[in-house]
């Protein structure tokens, strides 16, 4: 049987490619990506990282299976520690502080997604849930791949694409593929493709998130 990461892999293409090609990941290879778009781009996400971890401890909360809840707790726990220090440094560097976070409100793009997983949780069931936590690695990780061979002159877009070309990122975007992998073939055919859609609407708000902070979306 095709495994069901496979078939959610498939379905997402288009907008998984519309990602690669989407001019915020391009100017952020060239390095021509404004300055501002990142720092936009990052106080958003910083909302999104919040819920995302979060997410993970609700998740776990919730699986019998002891491998697929210790990994889902430590990813309550401030998931990959690289990532939140590279995030801290960049914080620093771009000079956002403490008070420009306070002030900054949620965009519509981030909002929606987060409400997505919170509704595939709360409204679904926990496998549902993990299938819309799965592009975040997954896609995130096949940027990392596909950029870091050309790199960019700007070293921290660099250090960003850096991050998730790490083994111990692609170890971890791996263990989540088979958590799903083995969710799916626990599910009846009905959750499975609730699952594929959760996947799917989640790609959809992550080429969405690169389009809001394109755009410097706002209410
Ligand atoms: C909108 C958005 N989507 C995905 C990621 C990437 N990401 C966030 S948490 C995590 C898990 C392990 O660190 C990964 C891969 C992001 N930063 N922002």
């Amino acid at each position: 049987m095709a495994k069901i990461t496979d078939t959610m892999r498939a379905q997402s293409e288009p907008l998984w490619e519309a990602s690669f090609n989407h001019p915020f990941i391009k100017q952020l290879s060239t390095g021509s990506l404004p300055q501002q778009t990142f720092r936009y781009y990052l106080k958003q996400d910083r909302y999104y990282l919040q819920n995302f971890a979060a997410l993970h401890g609700k998740i776990a909360d919730q699986m019998t299976d002891p491998d697929i809840k210790e990994f889902l707790y430590a990813g309550a726990q401030g998931f990959n520690d690289s990532e939140k220090e590279v995030r801290t440094e960049f914080f620093q560097e771009l000079n956002i502080t403490q008070k420009e976070i306070d002030q900054t409100e949620i965009a519509p793009n981030a909002y929606s997604y987060v409400t997505h997983m919170y509704h595939e949780l709360n409204e679904g069931t926990p496998s549902r849930a993990a299938a819309a936590l799965l592009p975040c690695y997954w896609l995130y990780n096949e940027i990392g791949k596909r950029l870091v061979k050309a790199g960019s002159p700007i070293k921290i877009y660099q250090q960003f694409i850096e991050t998730y070309d790490s083994s111990a990122f692609t170890t971890a975007t791996d263990k989540m593929k088979d958590i799903v992998d083995q969710l799916g073939e626990a599910a009846s055919a009905e959750e499975q493709e609730q699952m594929q859609t959760a996947f799917l609407r989640s790609s959809y708000f992550e080429l969405h998130f690169w389009e809001m902070a394109y755009r410097h979306e706002q209410w």
